[in-house]
Parts: C-alpha cells; structure tokens; sequence
C-alpha cells in the first residue's frame, strides 16, 4: 500500500500548489520579528504547559500520561454554530469553553471518583455515561458525543488489549522518539488517522497524534521517557484555531471566494480541498515562521534549536488566539465536523 506523505512533506506539497490559500512570505518575516522577543515567554517553553494552564495535569506520572492521552483521544470538533450559545462546563467556580470545557469535565469526573482516564473504564462506558460525564452546563452540549463514545470504547479496548491498558507503554516503546511514538499511535489507533488525498497523493496532518506527542513531552517535562531527541521534527497541530491567527496576522492570506465562503459559515467535509489546503499551508506557513526566528536569533550569534519548534511556536499561537478572540472575530474558522481536529 503506497504510504503517506509526512504532515511536513504534505504541507510543501499543498503550499507549492494550493489555489485558495496563499503564504505571504513578506508578512512572514514581520510575524517572526514580533515573536522574537516572545521566545523568552513563559508559553514559550515546555514549563508554560503546566504553569500557564491549570486544567492540565501538574504531576509527572503514569496517571498523568494516561489523563493526555485520554483528553487528545477527545481533541476535536468544540466550535459552536453561534458564538453565543455553547458548550460551557463549570468546574471549581469557572465556566470553560472549548477545548477546555472537555479537560474540565475530565476533571470534574475525577473528583467525582469517576475513573474517565482509566482504560478498564472508557473501554466499555455506555452512551448515557459519556453524555453524564462530558454534560454541558447550559443546554447545548458538546458535539459529535456519539463519536466521542465510539472512540472511546474503540480506543479503551486497543489500549487495554495492545498497551496492557496504559498509554505508558506505548511511551516506553517510543525509546524517546516523537516519531515513533507518532508512528506507535496512528498504527494502533485508528481515529488519529488524520489522513486526506491532494492532486492524487496520500497527504497526512496527524493533528490529534503530534499534539499527543507534544502533549506527553509536556507532561513529562521533556525529561525521562518524555525526553525526545527529534520533538522539532513535529510540525504544528493543524485544528481550526491556528489557520484563523495566522490570516489575523497577516501571514497567511485566502482568496476572496474561499472568504465568502468561510464569513457564510458554509460547512466544509474533512478531506475537501480548500479544506486540505488550509491545513497544509498553516503548517508550512508555521515551519517558515519557525525558521525565519531562527534566522533572526543566529543572526544575533544565538543558536535556539533547543527553544525554538514548532510544538512551542504552536502552543503560543493557539494560546495567543484564545486571548484574541475579540481582535479576530473579523477572521472566520473553516467549519467541519470531523474526530480529526
Ligand atoms: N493547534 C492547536 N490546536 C489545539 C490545541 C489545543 C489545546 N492544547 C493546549 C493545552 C495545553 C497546551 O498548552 C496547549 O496550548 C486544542 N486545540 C484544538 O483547538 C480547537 C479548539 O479550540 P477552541 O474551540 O478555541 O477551544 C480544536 O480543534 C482542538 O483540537 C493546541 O495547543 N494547538
């Protein structure tokens, strides 16, 4: 079987040849020269995972591990169709949206004794469980909760039957290598295969299993089993948040059809070629921003390969959109209902 194209080499491939979605290079440069005195920031470093989001697991541990791999399992599809009716779950006196509405509702299954994080556990929960344990605080709950029961029962019992039941294994067969801990996942793991077709090749973006990976380094504080060697050959996770920061800032740009379409809220299928192109060109568009502020750093005698990636770029750009939402309201996301991101 003809293998896929790496998330890298699948990005040059749509950048060199997308029809709707274009880099500006020169808007490029300004992005980097306005991170460059941002890589000293906290959400510039692994530690900013922990310090900067308190939802997230702060211990180094196997319950921690298996806590990431349970929530990146759920990482996809938590946009709204009004910006005004969502998805919102309180958890210790705060309301979270999002992405972090799915990590409160974790938490909050935890405090209840609830054992979400255990294999033994998701591997056989009923519908109506998944819908107790991820019910929304108003009365929209969050998307595609059946899907979310079918990967969780599907992906509880490969874990238990492959891994011995903890995503731990699979870390310790990575032997400190995000590629093949990428490679362990979506080999195993059928919903992270986030896979499409462009002008006949087989491209991949493996959102959901490089931001696992990025998640576990994080976890384990890039030190012990969670200390890879190669965790700058991942590229960015290509969701639906990234794209729209970067067409805020310029660096990257769609054509005024594919404009209309997205300020129409037309819904895209996952796989279509606008679609593909986003995702592709976010993520050479990201690897040229890294490269740029790398640039801009030897040029000052500094080599920051050890600071600078695309994990680190990406957790600053996601988290950079979410305190912009108000500035980037102009920008619409692409809408598509899919388990990949
Ligand atoms: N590219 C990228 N996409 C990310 C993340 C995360 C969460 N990771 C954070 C957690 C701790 C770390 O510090 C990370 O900052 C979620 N998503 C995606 O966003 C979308 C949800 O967005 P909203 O509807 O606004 O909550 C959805 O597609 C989800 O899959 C990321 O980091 N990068």
């Amino acid at each position: 079987m003809e293998e896929f194209l790496s998330p890298k080499d699948s990005a040059q491939l749509i950048a060199e040849n997308s029809r709707d979605v274009f880099i500006e290079e020169v808007q490029v440069r300004k992005v980097a020269e306005f991170l460059f005195d941002k890589v000293s920031a906290k959400e510039f470093s692994v530690t900013g995972w922990k310090a900067l989001h308190e939802l997230n697991p702060q211990a180094v541990s196997d319950d921690a591990v298996n806590w990431v791999f349970l929530a990146d399992t759920l990482n996809f599809s938590f946009w709204s169709e009004h910006e005004d009716r969502k998805c919102l779950v309180k958890y210790r006196g705060k309301m979270y949206s999002g992405y972090w509405s799915l990590c409160a509702a974790i938490n909050r299954a935890l405090d209840d004794g609830i054992p979400i994080t255990s294999a033994t556990y998701y591997a056989s929960m009923t519908l109506e469980q998944v819908r107790h344990v991820f019910r929304s605080d108003t009365d929209v709950p969050m998307p595609l909760i059946e899907e979310r029961h079918r990967i969780l029962n599907e992906t509880g019992t490969i874990l238990l039957e492959k891994f011995g039941g903890s995503f731990v294994t699979c870390v310790k067969m990575s032997e400190k290598s995000a590629q093949k801990l990428l490679r362990v996942v979506v080999e195993n793991f059928p919903s992270y295969r986030d896979e499409a077709t462009f002008k006949g090749k087989k491209v991949s973006f493996y959102k959901r299993a490089q931001i696992l990976v990025a998640d576990t380094w994080s976890v384990l504080e890039g030190k012990g089993d969670g200390c890879f060697g190669d965790i700058s050959s991942l590229t960015i996770f290509a969701d639906y948040r990234i794209p729209q920061v970067l067409v805020h800032l310029g660096a990257m740009r769609y054509s005024d059809e594919l404009m209309r379409k997205l300020h129409a809220g037309v819904m895209f299928q996952s796989g279509d070629v606008q679609e593909v192109e986003i995702r592709g060109c976010s993520i050479w568009c990201c690897g040229l921003i890294c490269d740029q502020l790398l640039e801009l750093y030897k040029k000052k005698g500094q080599n920051m390969r050890e600071k600078i990636n695309a994990v680190l770029l990406d957790y600053y750009l996601w988290d950079y959109a979410r305190d912009h939402r108000e500035d980037m309201k102009e920008i619409p996301i692409h809408r598509v209902r899919c388990i990949y991101y």
